[in-house]
């Protein structure tokens, strides 16, 4: 049991409690007692934040890459020192299993240690005039990366570390300041990841960590005129708020996904079910790449539903310190969410494989079939332990139920046939399609990116680096290039 505590905001370089005298507590999604208590930061404390982020940006952009990964690279130590209490901390705070938590550390750490590698390798280029119709050689123009400036930092419940590292440590890298607003239910986590953070001896100002409701501060933040560029993580409504609000600033953005599995009928069955169920149900649905409905060859939709039901059914539900797979989702109207779309598809029809059993936000996880385009799971992201099956007659018929959803965030084709797999590939509107494999946003230093309402601009470490720096270009006129120069 983690114990009950009262924990500061990380303002400008100190632990305070915030003027506001307000606090939240956060409620564990399994377990009777709250995990903490975190600060309501107020407009003003912001505004202090901010300008102490600006103050501090410029000296931390001039110190050497070197210099700036030295303190990354304690912060990944400390990490890993501190990997059981930071994991329990999430377990208790988001639901997480244990097993799953601790490896979101062990990633968050070599996430951290491999940002730091790849902007030592990051480098400018060069260009010359003359490549342009009666341009000169005398022009020499050097290409450099710059930092940004302040960089806000949004993340999701359902990563609340490594989808907050994954932005802080691009940004940082990059030569920026942060503010990092960590999702409420989750901020515990996050609170956890600064501390290992400040401990290294950070300057002062130049990160801090915003508590309190998104629908009480976050237009305020994301309007604010001292942010330079905002990385989002979460759910499309609230992707697209913020890119309604934010003013002329760059935005990356990682929002909802409706990923489908379409399944050929060439398809290898085992390989097939083993990556839809893991892939739909590890962490009970709630990852934004999770595998959320299979569009199935009618020749074989028998055959993989025969062998889909008992792997669902031998998925472990329970408490996430058993290390269950489908554990307690974030909350009782996650729950309620994901259960009115369950009655919803059967009210119309589908047929129930198996689940559809709850004891409060535990819900069995649901498996069903006969789903059709007039049911509200065959679109909507549940973000929770059910998987839709929709039968379809050809691969044509897929890729326009893949292509239908207002979603492009990853799909996966599981094909035996080469050509095939990378014909539907090439047909799916999607940022990633993975073939014979399930929708993963890892290995990290691979490009992640979502279209249409999934996302805009691109993560990964190398895409990060790219999206918090921008191109300054320095022209070089020269008198004249000697001969042969
Ligand atoms: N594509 C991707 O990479 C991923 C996408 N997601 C998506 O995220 C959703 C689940 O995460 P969830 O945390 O519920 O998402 P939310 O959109 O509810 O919250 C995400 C973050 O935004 C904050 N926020 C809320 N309102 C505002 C506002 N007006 N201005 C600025 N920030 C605000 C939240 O704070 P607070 O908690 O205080 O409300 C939280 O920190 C799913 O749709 C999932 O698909 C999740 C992970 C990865
Ligand atoms: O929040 C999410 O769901 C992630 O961005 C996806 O990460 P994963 O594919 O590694 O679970």
């Amino acid at each position: 049991m983690v114990e009950h505590a009262q924990y500061l905001a990380y303002l400008a370089g100190e632990w305070q409690a915030s003027q506001s005298q307000e606090t939240i507590t956060i409620q564990s999604p399994w377990q009777s007692e709250p995990v903490g208590d975190i600060q309501a930061v107020t407009q003003d404390e912001i505004d202090t934040s901010i300008a102490a982020a600006q103050d501090a940006q410029k000296p931390w952009a001039a110190l050497s890459l070197g210099e700036r990964g030295q303190y990354l690279n304690q912060w990944a130590d400390n990490l890993a020192a501190n990997k059981q209490a930071l994991a329990e901390i999430e377990m208790a705070e988001v639901g997480k299993n244990l097993k799953d938590a601790e490896k979101e550390v062990d990633r968050t750490v070599d996430l951290i240690r491999y940002t730091v590698q790849e902007a030592l390798h990051m480098h400018g280029e060069s260009v010359r005039g003359d490549g342009f119709p009666g341009g000169s050689k005398d022009k020499l123009g050097i290409i450099e990366r710059v930092p940004l400036g302040v960089v806000l930092a949004i993340s999701p419940f359902n990563y609340p570390v490594n989808l907050s590292a994954s932005k802080i440590a691009p940004a940082l890298m990059a030569g920026n300041a942060v503010i990092c607003k960590p999702a409420t239910q989750g901020a515990v986590s996050g609170i956890k990841l600064i501390e290992a953070l400040a401990d290294t001896g950070l300057p002062k100002g130049l990160l801090s960590l915003i508590t309190g409701h998104g629908s009480v501060i976050g237009d305020y933040l994301i309007e604010h005129p001292g942010i330079n560029m905002i990385s989002f993580t979460g759910s499309t409504q609230t992707g697209q708020r913020l890119s309604q609000k934010s003013i002329m600033i760059p935005l990356v953005l990682e929002l909802g996904g409706k990923d489908p599995a379409i399944v050929c009928a060439d398809a290898d069955l085992d390989t097939t079910v083993s990556n839809i169920v893991s892939g739909a149900f590890s962490y009970s649905g709630q990852r934004c790449t999770a595998v959320k409905r299979v569009l199935v060859d009618d020749k074989i939709a028998d055959e993989l539903v025969a062998k889909l039901k008992p792997a669902v059914n031998a998925l472990t539900v329970g408490s996430p310190d058993a290390n269950n797979t489908v554990v307690p989702l974030i909350s009782d109207k996650a729950a309620d969410f994901v259960q009115n779309l369950i009655d919803d598809a059967l009210a119309k029809g589908a047929t129930l494989v198996t689940g559809n059993k709850r004891q409060g936000n535990l819900l069995a996880p649901t498996l069903l079939d006969n789903v059709t385009e007039d049911m509200d799971v065959a679109w909507i992201e549940p973000f929770g332990p059910v998987l839709p099956i929709m039968r379809v007659p050809s691969t044509d018929e897929a890729i326009r139920i893949a292509n239908k959803s207002k979603f492009g965030l990853q799909a996966s084709v599981f094909a035996q046939e080469l050509d095939e797999a990378l014909k539907i590939a090439g047909g799916v509107e999607a940022g990633t399609v993975q073939v014979n494999g399930r929708p993963e946003r890892g290995p990290d230093n691979f490009p992640f990116l979502g279209v249409k309402a999934s996302g805009m601009g691109t993560q990964g470490v190398h895409n990060s680096i790219l999206s918090m720096s921008r191109e300054k270009l320095t022209v070089i006129n020269l008198k004249s290039v000697k001969q042969g120069g």
